[in-house]
């Protein structure tokens, strides 16, 4: 028995699960979470968190409006404001996310923006004595920050913005104006009540020319009465499809008055006489998104686990139906469709986790080469996070839902809270570039690549890129994972080239480069997610292969046959083209028996993420199991059932039923 938090009185079938489990699962939350300190420091935190009662939630989130929501979740920032130093180290991202998730979960908060996009846009984007002026007062929390980019309008085509920050050097200011109605700000997290700042990105105008998107650094509210200031029209845009603790807002200018040097000036420059330096890399003010894509795997992979955790533990406890014993319900768990339905996504959130992992790394790097004048990585990270963000936030949507179907009719009620993370997680779909466009600018890169490989300049292509180059060859399926590595390899060079190939052929034909491209466009798409698709399965198996720890190897091992196996059959009509249907058969029996080699881990598997009661939120994702007491409970606590006879049953059933009587 390695699982050492077994409780006495929890719900002996998960009881049973986790004395089947083969691995320690503080060994695994290492792995997972990259290092036994900060697998540690994750529990201590969460213990540290639970003996501070005012962090609980008041109510289940449920049964909140959005009003009490938000109100909540600004009453635990102020609690957590408190303890801050007591219970994080404030420099460790990682330590304040862990900590933000526990207390304020998903649905959305003040600080929403201001941790993962107002802060890093002044690390990026702001020189040094702007970040003297501001980057202390906003770790401090001394003012609350956003970034307001998207406008009505128009979001993926930042080209397009209409807001306007025009320079005049007769008062050095720069004034910022919304010429339309579709040029308000519209969406930004937490802009609506909340931030008293911004960074706001607009159209840089000097002497009527238009120097395109840049940052600025824009105060919206009176520190005191956090009234807007003269000039800013600002609100929240309404209740959306979840993430309804935040308030997404919109925000307008009406020739508002900025100093000089509050444009972001680490890259580019404005003098005051109105001379305009431009920055080393053209897109580097690009930067804070490609900062959000590159997290975007570690944090959809969390949504992804999260509704796993749900899922495989309510699989455990819910008995349905006979298998050979007929004299007791088998646990649902134990049928192949629900195995089937489950098993791929754990080991595509164990994927999605890892690959987050070499992303984050490589945007904390680039982050360090950019301030030191080297911006040549930015065109392979931009490419690589465009088509990772995309990739991941489809998956984890299609996985959160089946989870949410694997958990029957209970799934659809909101004590599964499945919803709630399903409406949060496919929000990623959208933010940070819509996924369609995205695909379109890895895309951009892949065609360059394969231009490189024509031209004979082999030696030229980024990271990732070189299998491009290769020729197909024959694949040995028996020769274990990396052969599947080669399937994907061969699908992905072939849909790459294919795609190309059709461009070009359109541009030769007479078509111009953009209708060209238009007319690629599905194509294209397709070939960025098999290249995406291949690096997640590359970065899977190197990081499984460079652990050292026997049964946690093994078992990750287990999960890597699940997710090869499972992988090429779903790109099947591609791999067709590379392995005979009988191959794909044989594909077929082995991803049943990986399954069935999974099974006695799957709850310690997902137990190792080790994510709280608190922070889970699901009656049927509980840690003890009690799944049927607390759903009565649950349901029982609604306000519907705090009064026996509601007053609309009075004011308008009772009369039309007595009238109906007469
Ligand atoms: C507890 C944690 C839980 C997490 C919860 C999260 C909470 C937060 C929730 C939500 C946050 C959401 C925030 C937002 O959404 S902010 C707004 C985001 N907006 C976008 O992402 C807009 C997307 N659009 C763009 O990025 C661009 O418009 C574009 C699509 C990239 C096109 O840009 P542009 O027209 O300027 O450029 P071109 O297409 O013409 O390309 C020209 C060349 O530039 C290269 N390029 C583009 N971008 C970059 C970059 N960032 N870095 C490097 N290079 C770049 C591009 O590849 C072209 O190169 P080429 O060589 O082909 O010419
Ligand atoms: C939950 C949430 C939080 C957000 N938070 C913020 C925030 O904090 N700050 C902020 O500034 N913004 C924020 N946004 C806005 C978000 O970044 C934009 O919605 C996003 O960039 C997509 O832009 P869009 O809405 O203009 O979509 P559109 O570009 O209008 O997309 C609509 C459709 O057009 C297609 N399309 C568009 N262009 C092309 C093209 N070139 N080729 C092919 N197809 C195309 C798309 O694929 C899509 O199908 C948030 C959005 C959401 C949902």
């Amino acid at each position: 028995m390695l699982n050492k938090s077994i409780m006495d009185g929890d719900n002996p079938d998960l009881t049973e699960e986790r004395m089947k489990g083969a691995f320690d699962t503080d060994k695994m939350a290492a792995v997972i979470y990259g290092s036994e300190k900060f697998a540690i420091r994750r529990r201590e935190i969460t213990e540290s968190i639970s003996r501070i009662p005012q962090l609980a939630d008041s109510k289940p989130f449920s049964f909140m409006t959005r009003e009490e929501k938000i109100s909540e979740s600004c009453r635990k920032l102020s609690v957590l404001s408190e303890h801050w130093n007591q219970l994080i180290d404030t420099n460790n991202e990682e330590e304040a996310l862990h900590l933000y998730r526990e207390v304020l979960g998903l649905e959305g908060h003040a600080f929403s923006l201001h941790e993962t996009m107002f802060i890093p846009s002044l690390v990026a984007q702001a020189n040094d004595e702007q970040q003297e002026k501001w980057l202390g007062r906003a770790k401090r929390r001394e003012i609350i920050g956003c970034y307001a980019q998207t406008e009505m309008g128009h979001g993926t085509n930042l080209r397009a913005l209409e807001t306007t920050a025009t320079y005049y050097p007769s008062t050095q200011e720069f004034i910022l104006h919304t010429p339309t109605e579709t040029a308000l700000k519209w969406w930004p997290g937490a802009l609506g009540k909340s931030s008293n700042y911004a960074v706001v990105v607009a159209d840089l105008v000097i002497r009527d020319t238009h120097y395109g998107a840049h940052p600025f650094m824009v105060q919206l509210r009176d520190e005191k009465t956090h009234n807007p200031l003269p000039g800013i029209t600002v609100g929240d845009i309404g209740p959306k499809m979840a993430f309804n603790g935040a308030d997404n807002g919109f925000l307008g200018f009406n020739q508002y008055k900025l100093p000089r040097d509050h444009m972001l000036m680490r890259h580019s420059r404005v003098e005051e006489n109105g001379t305009y330096t431009k920055p080393p890399h053209a897109k580097i003010g690009y930067s804070s998104m490609v900062k959000v894509r590159s997290r975007m795997a570690m944090d959809q992979g969390l949504f992804m686990v999260s509704a796993l955790v749900i899922a495989v533990r309510y699989s455990a406890v819910r008995r349905q139906g006979f298998l050979d014993d007929k004299s007791r319900e088998v646990k649902v768990l134990d049928y192949q469709t629900q195995q089937h339905r489950l098993f791929p996504s754990i080991a595509r959130a164990y994927a999605f986790i890892f690959c987050g992992f070499e992303t984050i790394q490589l945007y904390d790097q680039l982050l360090i080469d950019v301030k030191n004048g080297d911006t040549s990585g930015m065109s392979d990270l931009h490419a690589l996070t465009s088509g990772l963000k995309s990739v991941v936030t489809h998956q984890t949507g299609e996985g959160i839902e089946q989870a949410r179907m694997a958990c029957g009719g209970h799934g659809y009620s909101m004590a599964s809270y499945i919803s709630e993370i399903y409406g949060v997680a496919i929000g990623g779909c959208t933010y940070e570039g819509e996924n369609m466009v995205m695909l379109l600018q890895l895309a951009r890169y892949l065609v360059k690549s394969v231009e490189l490989v024509k031209t004979g300049k082999s030696k030229e292509l980024g990271p990732m890129m070189n299998y491009l180059a290769e020729p197909d060859t024959q694949i040995d399926l028996t020769s274990g994972p990396e052969a599947y590595v080669k399937v994907f390899q061969h699908a992905a060079r072939r849909q790459v080239w294919k795609a190309t190939d059709k461009f070009h052929q359109l541009m030769e034909s007479g078509q111009s480069r953009d209708i060209a491209w238009n007319n690629s466009a599905v194509e294209l798409t397709r070939a960025s997610r098999l290249h995406t698709r291949l690096y997640i399965m590359e970065t899977f198996i190197r990081r499984v292969s460079s652990i050292s720890d026997v049964s946690i190897k093994k078992v990750l091992i287990d999960l890597v046959n699940v997710h090869v196996n499972y992988e090429v059959l779903d790109i099947g009509t591609y791999a067709l083209e590379h392995v005979s249907s009988t191959q794909l058969d044989s594909i077929r029996s082995q991803l049943y028996s990986s399954l069935d080699t999974l099974r006695p881990n799957a709850v310690s598997l997902i137990d190792s993420f080790q994510i709280s009661d608190m922070q889970l939120r699901s009656v049927l994702g509980r840690r003890d199991g009690h799944v049927y007491t607390n759903l009565f409970e649950w349901a029982k606590a609604s306000p519907l059932n705090q009064t026996h006879v509601l007053p609309s049953v009075n004011q308008y059933l009772k009369p039309m039923m007595d009238k109906a009587k007469l």
